[in-house]
């Protein structure tokens, strides 16, 4: 049996933070895992050094389940983002090694291929409706056959989604977090007339998805999806705050714009209600946040017999590491809908060089035993960890609001 005999926990910033769990067996083989959490990646660094770590050296590597069942009910306090994100790293090590050895890609450990490839979304953004939709003309240009659109907001100086760079996007922009400011009644005027001049624009043989990130309460959710509707979005994620999954059904009553939510779920459990009750069209829970691979397929399973399909968060806060694991699931998993592919930078990508490849619009993991990713460790010390937090929503009074 291949054991593990050493684990370490590899922080680094080529641009932004990216945290990596590395474990290595006594057969020289070993295994990589995303542990990235945005703006709170050091705990999670903590909680696999200080507290899993030790209780993997001389365990199976083989043994995928039952070392996860191990950290899930062994931790005593269970789920939460930090605990799940720290499970999934582990969880990733071991599929790759476990690929590694039988000289496969993990995706045929999951039952093999289902499909060709993997349809991604690219994310379009502007200050302003015009540079937004020039901006997906661009991607579509480039072959994408599905375009996320996020523009200001007329009157706000700064709003999620618009980045400084056409396209690149990274939200945690700060030592400590920036205070933007929010109006719900002028971002619900601009985002109908965001969506009727990407379809002047662009036509109706691309999907157009938006994230409304947890601003809105449910029935302004469900006016919003009643005035997209005429424009046919592919989803629209994160409507309101999901920790009430009952408070979907409202908006469920208003429209019939699909919706997606869940980068911020990290168990089954936070999406149980919303699938059962098909309250939902695509559920992101992704590898990294939600317990890996083995913990994402049962999510997958629980939504197919919902006809509830996948739609991966896949930011450039999760590292190539989770890209690549996300396409072997995205590839095998029986209802997979769509992943989010936002690039990493070049000094990323040199960090971690990956089998995975981009062409008109899909996604390949590639055919690399494991994950087919890998991380340079020597060039991974020159990016030295920098505090970055993601910004907080203030409404035009201060008061707290979702970002
Ligand atoms: O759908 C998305 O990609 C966003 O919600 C993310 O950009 C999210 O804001 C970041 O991952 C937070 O770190
Ligand atoms: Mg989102």
């Amino acid at each position: 049996m291949p054991k593990i005999i050493d684990a370490k926990v590899i922080v680094t910033c080529p641009g932004r933070n990216f945290v990596t769990l590395k474990i290595i067996t006594d057969e020289g083989i070993y295994g990589l895992g995303d542990a990235t959490l945005n703006g709170r990646e050091l705990s999670v660094a903590s909680y696999l050094t200080d507290h899993v770590i030790p209780c993997l050296i001389g365990r199976d590597a083989h043994r995928i389940e039952d070392i996860w069942q191990y950290l899930y009910k062994g931790a005593y306090w269970r789920r939460g983002p930090v605990t799940m994100t720290a499970i999934a790293a582990v969880d990733m090590a071991l599929w790759d090694i476990k690929g590694k050895i039988a000289g496969l890609p993990v995706y045929q450990l999951l039952g093999g291929a289902s499909r060709e490839g993997v349809m991604v979304y690219g994310h379009a953004n502007g200050t302003s409706i015009e540079d937004t939709v020039n901006v997906a003309l661009e991607y579509q240009a480039q072959g994408y056959k599905a375009i996320r659109l996020q523009c200001g907001v007329p009157g706000m100086a700064s709003t999620y989604g618009v980045s400084k760079d056409k396209y690149f996007y990274e939200p945690a922009d700060a030592d400590l977090p920036t205070e933007n400011v929010w109006n719900t009644s002028k971002y619900l005027r601009v985002v109908p007339e965001l969506f009727k001049a990407a379809r002047e624009a662009l036509g109706w043989d691309v999907h157009l998805l938006h994230d409304i990130h947890h601003r809105l309460t449910p029935i302004e959710a469900g006016r919003l999806g009643k005035d997209l509707e005429p424009y046919r979005p592919f989803w629209l994620e994160d409507a309101t705050p999901a920790e009430n999954q009952e408070a979907f059904r409202l908006i469920r009553q208003h429209t019939t714009a699909p919706l997606a939510v869940g980068e911020i779920f990290n168990s089954i459990w936070d999406a149980k209600d919303l699938i059962q009750n098909q309250l939902i069209d695509y559920i992101r829970a992704t590898v990294v946040h939600a317990g890996g691979i083995t913990h994402l397929r049962r999510i997958a399973a629980l939504a197919d017999l919902y006809q509830v399909r996948t739609g991966c968060h896949g930011a450039t806060d999760l590292s190539p590491v989770c890209m690549a694991a996300a396409l072997h699931f995205d590839l095998s998993v029986p209802n997979f809908g769509i992943q989010e592919y936002m690039r990493h930078t070049e000094e990323t990508d040199a960090v971690f060089p990956h089998a995975y490849s981009f062409g008109n619009g899909m996604m390949h993991p590639g055919e690399a035993p494991g994950l087919g990713v890998d991380i340079d460790e020597e060039l991974a010390t020159k990016y030295e960890y920098k505090r970055a937090f993601l910004p907080v929503n203030r409404l035009e009074d201060g008061t707290m609001h979702s970002w």
